[in-house]
């Protein structure tokens, strides 16, 4: 959709009574909750797949002008994207700005900074066989891509893709998620005024529109979301062999050792559960401890939510909110599943869940089947670190790990015994900040990675390319690959395959094969001479 949605239009996707209609190239209507295009996903996909035949987002100069443009809206309508943020989730500012805005901005600053070298063909080292050829890795864009994004960063999850994907020089179908319904009307409504309508495209719906779009053929797959549908991205993928990054959850542990800072440890694991009201895929959705330091944690986890959220959390303007009411629900049935050990606070009016501490809680239990996605933090005991980090082996692989501790064998043990997406040691969600790190899961948490030049290399392929000439002199040094074979032949192969190691980069390779011509045409002259 390239589109106007309407300034009468409906905010929750599902009142047939206010409906939203956008009217450029695909008037949408949003009708009880679906919406409805006048255009099909085929459709969407072939105009994307035309744009890109043209060949203008292969453009270096193309690439740099349109992520110009993504810059100049996000700096243009960060007001307004803060503004459906706190619609949405109630998300306050500051975490509006520090885990989505000021994050899509600086990325896209970083990616249009090193574009050149990312985009530069590398020359790596080649073994004797290939002496005389220029050997290169050129960065090709893959060509059409989907990315489908989840609800919980709307902004970052659906816009940092597409950073990247411009980069690379493919076309995009967005598909933000339904279910932060202003954030995607934001999305849909300013995206085509800044960038070109025909390659980056925002396709607006549910599950069944994103079923649509799974039917069609993409060269690459870009999905956020939960490992259930992770699954039916990657079926659907599979059907044309398409590439595929899933970025996906989980439930992420976090370990307290016995030496540890309690204090400090409590204000970075609840400030980590709380940000977006533990809605982050990379919360820690549960604490591993001894129930020595359970007892440590709960005699200090008051006075840090009182320091952080005020005397009464329900009146702080620093906690987001669920975001429907059927997330609500759920999560009010975790908690009365398990039993309360701090806070346990919520109001269904205003779907408000406090900080919440869940003890005497059973592997088996009902909060431990499924991603908590909330302010629920239950503690399971363990008697050692050993027993940690059995329990985690014994789990799907997570997207994130934290260890809480100063002991520095413990905390190597259970990095080199466990394998998640990312680690932090001694605080949360920080790992994920760092751009430099490539951000993803493994196993059941996802397959890929993005962030920083991570997010371009991902929707680039690497095309080798081997570049020969028709020098004589070359052709007859190579003659002995050539039939009829000889046990003469057969050895020289041998030899030089033998030599397999990198000749280090062009210019020694050139300066090799200048001298070797060098000396066969002093051979040829000195054989003609004393002929
Ligand atoms: N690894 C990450 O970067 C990351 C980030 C945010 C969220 N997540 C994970 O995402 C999940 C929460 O987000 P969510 O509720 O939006 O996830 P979700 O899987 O329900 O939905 C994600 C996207 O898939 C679409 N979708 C939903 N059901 C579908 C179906 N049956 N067929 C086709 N498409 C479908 C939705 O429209 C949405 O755009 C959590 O598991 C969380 O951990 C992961």
């Amino acid at each position: 959709m390239s589109g106007k949605v309407s300034p009468k239009s409906d905010k929750s996707f599902g009142d047939e009574t206010n409906m939203a209609v956008v009217d450029i190239e695909d008037p949408i209507e949003i009708k009880n909750g679906r919406v409805h295009h006048q255009k099909t996903a085929k459709e969407y996909v072939h105009v994307a797949r035309l744009a890109f035949n043209t060949g203008r987002t292969r453009d270096l100069k193309y690439r740099k002008e349109q992520l110009g443009k993504l810059l100049k809206m996000y700096e243009e309508t960060a007001e307004d994207m803060a503004a459906a943020l706190y619609k949405d989730l109630r998300k306050p500012k500051q975490e509006s700005y520090n885990t989505e805005i000021d994050l899509i901005v600086n990325d896209l600053k970083n990616i249009l900074a090193n574009i050149k070298s990312y985009s530069s063909s590398d020359y790596p080292p080649k073994p004797l066989a290939n002496m005389c050829d220029t050997v290169e890795i050129k960065k090709d864009p893959y060509g059409v891509v989907l990315i489908i994004g989840a609800w919980n960063y709307p902004i970052q999850l659906s816009l940092l893709p597409v950073a990247g994907a411009i980069a690379a020089g493919n076309c995009i179908i967005l598909k933000p998620s339904e279910i932060a319904v202003e954030t995607a009307e934001y999305i849909a409504t300013t995206i085509p005024k800044y960038l070109d309508k025909e390659c980056y495209q925002v396709f607006l719906g549910g599950v069944a529109e994103t079923t649509d779009l799974l039917k069609e053929r993409f060269d690459y797959i870009f999905f956020t979301g939960s490992p259930m549908v992770g699954k039916i991205v990657n079926e659907a993928a599979a059907k044309y062999l398409t590439p595929v990054t899933l970025e996906l959850g989980g439930k992420s542990p976090a370990y307290i050792d016995d030496n540890t800072n309690i204090e400090l440890t409590a204000r970075r694991l609840i400030w980590g559960k709380m940000v977006n009201a533990g809605q982050t895929c990379v919360a820690p959705d549960y604490v591993l401890c001894s129930k020595n330091v359970q007892d440590k944690l709960l005699g200090v986890v008051g006075k840090i939510v009182k320091e952080l959220f005020g005397d009464n959390p329900r009146n702080s303007k620093d906690i987001c909110r669920i975001i429907t009411d059927r997330h609500f629900n759920r999560l009010i049935n975790l908690l009365n599943s398990a039993t309360v050990g701090y806070g346990g606070d919520y109001d269904p009016q205003d779907r408000y869940i406090g900080p919440t501490i869940l003890v005497d809680v059973k592997p088996n239990d009902m909060i431990m089947q499924e991603e908590i996605f909330g302010p629920l933090l239950p503690i399971i005991n363990v008697a050692s670190v050993y027993e940690a980090i059995t329990f985690i082996n014994l789990n799907e692989k997570p997207l994130a790990l934290y260890i809480f501790s100063k002991n520095k064998k413990n905390i190597n043990l259970i990095l080199e015994s466990t394998s998640s997406g990312g680690v932090t040691v001694n605080d949360t969600l920080m790992h994920v900040v760092c751009e430099s790190l490539p951000f993803g899961g493994v196993g059941n948490s996802g397959v890929g990675s993005y962030h920083g030049k991570q997010s371009f290399d991902t929707f680039t392929h690497r095309k080798s390319v081997l570049r020969k000439n028709f020098n004589p002199i070359m052709e007859k040094m190579q003659s002995v690959k050539y039939p009829p074979y000889s046990d003469r032949k057969l050895k020289c192969v041998q030899l030089v395959n033998s030599k397999r190691r990198g000749l280090p980069c062009r210019f020694l390779s050139y300066l090799l094969v200048f001298v070797l011509g060098v000396l066969v045409t002093l051979l040829v002259k000195h054989l003609c001479y004393s002929s």
